[in-house]
């Protein structure tokens, strides 16, 4: 896997966000993009995902331009090779705990009994399985989320603000599972935050200034 965003643009109205941010992430690497609240980080990642389009730059995936593809070509793609974890969790309400980490397996045709259950046992959320998305602790949540964010054994998972709703025992708990996520699965990493208390993950650092990112 290897993922390159190259001067990538985005303006809201006369607003303008990004202006000309690059990056360049290799199978295994653990990204921590940090920068002010407002900066444009959640954007970028919305971009380097597929799940937005920027006015100007492209974004390469293992030699695929994704800003070239239809939206349909981008959400299959996204399914397959992109996990996502966001700041507000997005769990859905209707569904159990089971049903929301089995979602993207169902949605990717696959068999995902067996891969449901190792998950809820990696993740230790065995115990609340049937439970409903509003009955879960932040932490339990957060865990369910990324459970669900890699069910499909993607190369990259992009997480936003991914403790930023969270007590220092949960959020060292989520550091310490990223980093455990990247070893043992050899995934690719990219977390936007602002939080200090990620500090102490091992990544490569970039901040965003000025709609662009500069290494450090
Ligand atoms: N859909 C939109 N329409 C208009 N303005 C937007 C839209 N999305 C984001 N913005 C604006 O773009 C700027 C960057 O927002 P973004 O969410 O990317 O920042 P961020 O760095 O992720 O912030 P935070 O750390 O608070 O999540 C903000 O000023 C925001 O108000």
């Amino acid at each position: 896997m290897h993922l390159q965003a190259l001067d990538i643009h985005k303006h809201y109205g006369k607003k303008p966000v990004l202006r000309g941010a690059s990056l360049n992430v290799e199978r295994g690497d653990i990204v921590m993009i940090r920068g002010q609240s407002g900066i444009g980080k959640t954007t970028f990642l919305n971009i380097i995902s597929g799940i937005d389009l920027p006015d100007k730059g492209r974004v390469i995936i293992d030699s695929k331009d994704i800003t070239k593809m239809s939206e349909n070509e981008r959400a299959k793609f996204r399914l397959h090779k992109i996990g996502l974890i966001f700041q507000s969790m997005n769990l859905i309400e209707d569904l159990s705990v089971i049903e929301n980490i089995a979602l993207p397996l169902k949605l990717a045709g696959k068999k995902w009994k067996k891969r449901v259950n190792e998950l809820l046992q990696y993740l230790n959320i065995e115990n609340v399985k049937h439970s409903f998305p509003t009955e879960l602790s932040g932490g339990e949540m957060q865990r369910v989320a990324i459970a669900r964010a890699i069910a499909n054994e993607p190369e990259i998972l992009v997480a936003d603000e991914p403790t930023s709703n969270l007590d220092d025992e949960n959020t060292e708990n989520i550091v310490n599972l990223l980093r455990k996520i990247n070893k043992e699965m050899n995934m690719s990493i990219i977390i936007a935050t602002h939080d200090p208390r990620m500090e102490n993950l091992d990544a490569k650092r970039f901040f965003m200034k000025e709609g662009k990112l500069y290494e450090g």
